[in-house]
């Protein structure tokens, strides 16, 4: 039950996400407007507590590259985002979150994964675009909600609604969290807190 921010370029955007209580921060590392370079990505992760999880974010990079700037960043996951065959995920250094389109063929047995990421059909880049799907085209698939990540188009509006719809392991937003194109704080810190707010309300339903 956790919350991933994602797309994080600046130390604020990473104090404000931490400071509001965020599990994971994802750098990008792909084509975006929010990619991030290495030596950025390292001044930041080196301030950011250990218990807050660092995702490097990656479509269609090779492995050797993965694996330098996970080790140089101190990365704790690999999201690759792209078209990443189950031997490139084995050969990575960090466990790794795998990104499908709801519009792939999803097959889990395929990869060893830490977590599976579930996000909207490709739109202008391979994610990242604040488009959100029908979250009833995850009934069925083949994913333990302990290792589903859910992502697309969530934002402070609809994050306490998708969680109870989908009961995801975690949560994962971008452009949500934006304004004109920038990391925003005061949503960052909403949407957060929303998120853990529904979080504790499923718990407890179910516990009851
Ligand atoms: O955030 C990006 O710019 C990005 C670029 C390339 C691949 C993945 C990217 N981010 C991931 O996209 C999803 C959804 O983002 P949004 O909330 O709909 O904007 C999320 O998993 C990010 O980790």
């Amino acid at each position: 039950m956790k919350v991933k921010i994602c797309g994080i370029t600046n130390m604020e955007s990473a104090r404000v996400a931490v400071d509001a209580g965020a599990d994971f921060l994802g750098f990008v590392f792909a084509e975006s407007r929010r990619k991030i370079s290495p030596a950025v990505a390292k001044q930041i992760a080196d301030q950011v507590p250990t218990h807050v999880k660092k995702v490097g974010v990656f479509v269609n990079e090779s492995p050797e590259i993965i694996n330098e700037i996970s080790q140089y960043v101190g990365l704790d996951f690999i999201q690759l985002h792209g078209d990443e065959t189950p031997e490139i995920a084995s050969s990575l250094n960090r466990p790794i979150i795998k990104a499908w389109s709801i519009q792939d063929k999803i097959d889990p047995t395929t990869f060893s994964c830490k977590y599976y990421l579930i996000d909207s059909p490709k739109g202008a880049y391979r994610g990242g675009n604040g488009i959100a799907f029908d979250w009833s085209l995850l009934q069925n698939l083949p994913i333990q909600k302990e290792k589903l990540i859910l992502a697309g188009g969530l934002n402070a509006e609809n994050v306490a609604s998708a969680i109870h719809s989908v009961h995801p392991a975690i949560i994962d937003v971008s452009s949500g969290v934006e304004t004109n194109g920038q990391k925003d704080p005061i949503k960052i810190d909403a949407f957060v807190k929303i998120a853990k707010q529904a979080f504790q309300t499923l718990k407890e339903s179910v516990e009851r």
